[in-house]
Order: C-alpha cells, then sequence, then structure tokens
C-alpha cells in the first residue's frame, strides 16, 4: 500500500482554531482503525465511489486513509469540527496515469474545451500547463489556488476532486507539433446517425473537472479558467452529475437518466488485460515521436441526448428488450444478477434469441466486436427544458481506451447500424482527445510532448 508523505493544508477558515484545523487533518490519516474495512468494502464493488473518505490512488485503487462507513454503508459524521469522509476524500494528481479514468465516478462533473488564442503557441500552451497543473495538484489536495482564490470551496476538502487534461487534434497544429500527433488522435469516422453540432465538439485542450461536491468542481472550474488568462478560451463548456455516495444504501454500479444500471460491462481494473486496453503502453502504438503518451489514454467524449417522453411512453418490458437487461437490477434477460454473462445464444419459447439480435448491450459487447473495449466514465446531464416540454437531458459520455480504433470505434459503427436504443437518442456533439499520462513529482502534464 502506497502512504501518503505530506499531510493536506485543507483549506480553512480564516478563524479557524489550530485544534479545529487538526481534527480535519486527522480524519485522513492512516492511522484510524476503520482504514482496511472500508478499505476493503470500496474496493469490491463498481460505479461509485463508496461513502467513506478514502485517498485514492490516480490508478483508482485505495492508496491509505478512509475515515467511517456506516453499518449502512452511509458517511460517518466525524469529531467535531472534522470534515466528513465524503469531504476528506483525496485522489493522487502524480501517478502513472492522470486521475479521472479510473477513480470512481463523482456526483458532479464539468467538462470543458478550450481554443488557444490567435497567437498563442507552444511556449504559451507549455505555460498554460504548468499553471493548470500547479492548480489541479493544489485543489486536488484541499489547498487553496494561490492568493487569488475565489474562497468558493472554503471550508471544504477535497471532495475526491480530479482534473483530467487532453489535447485536440487541432492543438498539434497550433503548437507546431504535428510530427508528433499520434494517428490514433486522426478525426473519428462519420456515423450515420451523427447530429453533431462542432461548436460543441473538438477544442484544442479538453478539461475534465469531478468532485463529489458541487462547490469544489465548480471552484476548479473557476481558477481553471481565471489561469487560462489571454493564452485561451473556452470554446464549450458542459455540466453533468451522477448519484452522490452515501446516496444508495450500498455502493452500486451507477443509474442514468433512463433509469438503466449503466456501467456493468465495463473492464476492471482487476482484469489482466485492463491495462492494455485503456492505457497506451510504452512501447507504442506508432513510432517513438509519440512515446509521449505512454501511460495516457484516448478520451472519446460525446453528448448523447436522451429522447425521454419516447422512453417514458415505452413499457418496462419494452424499455428491457432494448438493452438486453432488466432495468431494476441489470441482470441479462437471460437470467441470474447483474454481473452473470449473457447468455447470448439462449432462445425464447418463439424460438428467438432472449436477448435481441439488436439489444445494446449484445451489439456492444466486446465478444461481438472482435474483443474491442472501453471504460465508459460518464455523466448525466440536464441543461433544462426545450420550448415543447421535451427536457434536454442525457448522457455526457466519455470512453477511455488505450486506441480509440480498437475501442470506441467498433462498436459505435455497429451500434449506428442496428441498435435498437438508437430511436431514443441522439449524438450531437463529439470529441477525441489525447490524455497524457499522470504526471512525476514536479512536472507538470503534458511536459513530456511540450519540452520533450
Ligand atoms: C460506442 C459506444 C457506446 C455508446 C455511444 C453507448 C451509449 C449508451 N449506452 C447506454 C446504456 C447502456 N450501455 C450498456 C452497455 C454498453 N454500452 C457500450 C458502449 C456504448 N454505449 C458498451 C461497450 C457496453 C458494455 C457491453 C458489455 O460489456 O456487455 C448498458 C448495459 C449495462 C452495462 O454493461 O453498462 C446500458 C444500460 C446509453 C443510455 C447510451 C447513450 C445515451
Ligand atoms: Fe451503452
Amino acid at each position: 500500500m502506497a502512504h501518503r508523505r505530506h499531510r493536506p493544508l485543507l483549506r480553512h477558515r480564516p478563524d479557524d482554531r489550530p485544534e479545529d484545523r487538526e481534527d480535519r487533518l486527522n480524519s485522513v490519516t492512516e492511522s484510524n482503525p476503520d482504514i482496511e474495512i472500508s478499505r476493503r468494502r470500496l474496493l469490491g464493488t463498481v460505479g461509485a465511489a463508496g461513502a467513506a473518505g478514502l485517498a485514492l490512488g490516480a490508478t483508482g485503487g485505495a492508496m491509505a486513509h478512509s475515515a467511517l462507513a456506516g453499518p449502512a454503508g452511509g458517511a460517518a459524521t466525524g469529531a467535531a469540527g472534522s470534515l466528513a469522509s465524503l469531504g476528506s476524500t483525496q485522489v493522487a494528481f502524480h501517478g502513472d496515469h492522470q486521475s479521472g479514468i479510473t477513480t470512481p465516478l463523482q456526483a458532479k462533473g464539468h467538462l470543458l474545451a478550450f481554443d488557444l488564442a490567435p497567437g498563442a503557441g507552444r511556449p504559451e500552451a507549455a505555460a498554460l500547463l504548468r499553471r493548470w497543473s500547479d492548480t489541479a495538484r493544489l485543489l486536488m489536495a484541499g489547498e487553496v489556488a494561490g492568493s487569488a482564490d475565489s474562497g468558493i470551496a472554503l471550508d471544504a476538502g477535497p471532495s475526491s476532486l480530479t482534473v483530467t487534461f487532453g489535447f485536440g487534434h487541432s492543438f498539434f497544429e497550433r503548437t507546431g507539433l504535428t510530427a508528433r500527433r499520434p494517428t490514433a488522435l486522426d478525426p473519428l469516422p462519420a456515423f450515420s446517425a451523427d447530429r453533431l453540432d462542432e461548436r460543441r465538439g473538438n477544442g484544442d485542450l479538453w478539461v475534465q473537472i469531478g468532485a463529489n461536491d458541487g462547490l469544489v468542481a465548480f471552484h476548479a472550474l473557476r481558477a481553471l479558467q481565471k489561469d487560462a488568462g489571454t493564452a485561451a478560451r473556452v470554446r464549450w463548456q458542459m455540466n453533468g452529475f451522477n448519484r452522490s455516495p452515501g446516496a444508495t444504501g450500498t455502493p452500486m454500479t451507477a443509474r442514468n437518466l433512463m433509469g438503466q444500471v449503466d456501467g456493468t460491462g465495463n473492464p476492471k481494473p482487476a482484469e489482466p488485460d485492463f491495462d492494455r486496453r485503456i492505457f497506451v503502453p510504452d512501447a507504442g502504438p506508432g513510432p517513438a515521436e509519440h512515446a509521449w503518451m505512454a501511460g495516457g489514454s484516448y478520451a472519446v467524449v460525446r453528448r448523447i441526448r436522451m429522447l425521454l417522453d419516447d422512453w417514458d411512453r415505452q413499457t418496462t418490458a419494452q424499455q428491457e428488450q432494448v438493452i438486453g437487461r432488466t432495468k431494476a437490477t441489470g441482470a441479462p434477460l437471460t437470467g441470474g444478477g447483474e454481473t452473470t454473462e449473457m447468455a447470448l445464444d439462449k432462445l425464447g419459447p418463439d424460438g428467438k434469441p432472449v436477448i435481441a439480435s439488436n439489444a445494446h448491450a449484445r451489439i456492444s459487447a466486446p465478444e461481438q466486436n472482435g474483443g474491442a473495449a472501453m471504460l465508459r466514465r460518464p455523466f448525466s446531464f440536464h441543461d433544462g427544458i426545450d420550448a415543447d416540454g421535451a427536457p434536454d437531458a442525457g448522457l455526457l459520455f466519455i470512453c477511455w481506451q488505450a486506441d480509440p480504433l480498437r475501442g470506441f470505434v467498433p462498436v459505435q459503427r455497429k451500434l449506428d447500424r442496428g441498435d435498437a436504443l438508437s430511436a431514443f437518442i441522439r449524438h450531437e456533439s463529439s470529441g477525441l482527445y489525447a490524455v497524457p499520462p499522470g504526471p512525476r513529482a514536479g512536472e507538470y502534464v503534458g511536459q513530456r510532448l511540450l519540452e520533450g
């Protein structure tokens, strides 16, 4: 188990008494006897973060530290003046991989794309990534973002804040680095069902912010936007959410706004081929100029609108046919529990497959796509109600893979040709980003590209 070397300098109220602050620090120390209990519990779960406070390594595993999880899995209240466990949970900024990839889903998310300002090139981009990395490191440790801190997150701990940075295809022209642009970043093919708004897609730089507290997440967004200064401006921004840790009696796989259990089939970090599927290996793919991506990953980001009024008019049985899994538990229609394998060959009394030939879970399964797999780590969104009364809501679909041509692309091609879910969703924007590896101590994110 890795141990944290430094105690976090938590944001604190101006009138903090030293002993109050010490209490809060103690809520994330390693001497807590409940650490191991909570850690075991969390490692055995999928989906959203458990309610227990933990320090999470950037690989998503628990490094150490936990506050209490109550008997029903709820967050325990800390000592008077101490941060609740949810607030004290900290994710590592440094590591082999950036945070926000294997980190358990957080309750709040902001996605932003920036374009470099006219005239800004490689030096400005390097300075910006250095500023952003400094800010992300501080905020993820629960510290303030420098002397001009907005104060939005005063009183709160890190709350599992993660900040993830990526580069879009256009970044490399803007910075004169096209020789170092990986082919995996070539634009995605067009899909017949795409209804994409280019103004809400792509961009030179991509930032994903996640946290289990809305103010902590927004605080990070404001700080990073200020850091951008005159070097870059926001191209698009989207806000998302997931269930809050502790909302369910026990940690569960997330649900989306269609009410489905969503995330069951995700590759698990404990699986032997997980790293190979999700992270770029040390040796390739591609020539040595692309070696800066070793340990990185590619993010496909799609705003997928859900046609919820149409969906809600379906019976539960019809909805289950569309996916091939039950709505209540996420179990395959062929029986068993959530994690039981789908029996894709099983026929019903009518002689037809129990899991329909166009069921979403069948078509997207790795075994139907030559092993193509991705780690889906989405946020839901709701951006109000349209004039016709329809909710502008859906999924900020984010998936991670070592190579989009062996992850997202073949699966989406297949879904595009005959997915029963297509009648109820609309892909409205798309982005593909090269997300470099996690920074080593003293390094900023992307330094191996910008200074290599
Ligand atoms: C191209 C990739 C995919 C898109 C786009 C996509 C959109 C999308 N999916 C759901 C809901 C569910 N998806 C489920 C499984 C699933 N989906 C994909 C890929 C895409 N989904 C994969 C690779 C898988 C896993 C298949 C497997 O391993 O068997 C499920 C079932 C539960 C689960 O495994 O997560 C649901 C439910 C929505 C609502 C949506 C767009 C809005
Ligand atoms: Fe899916």
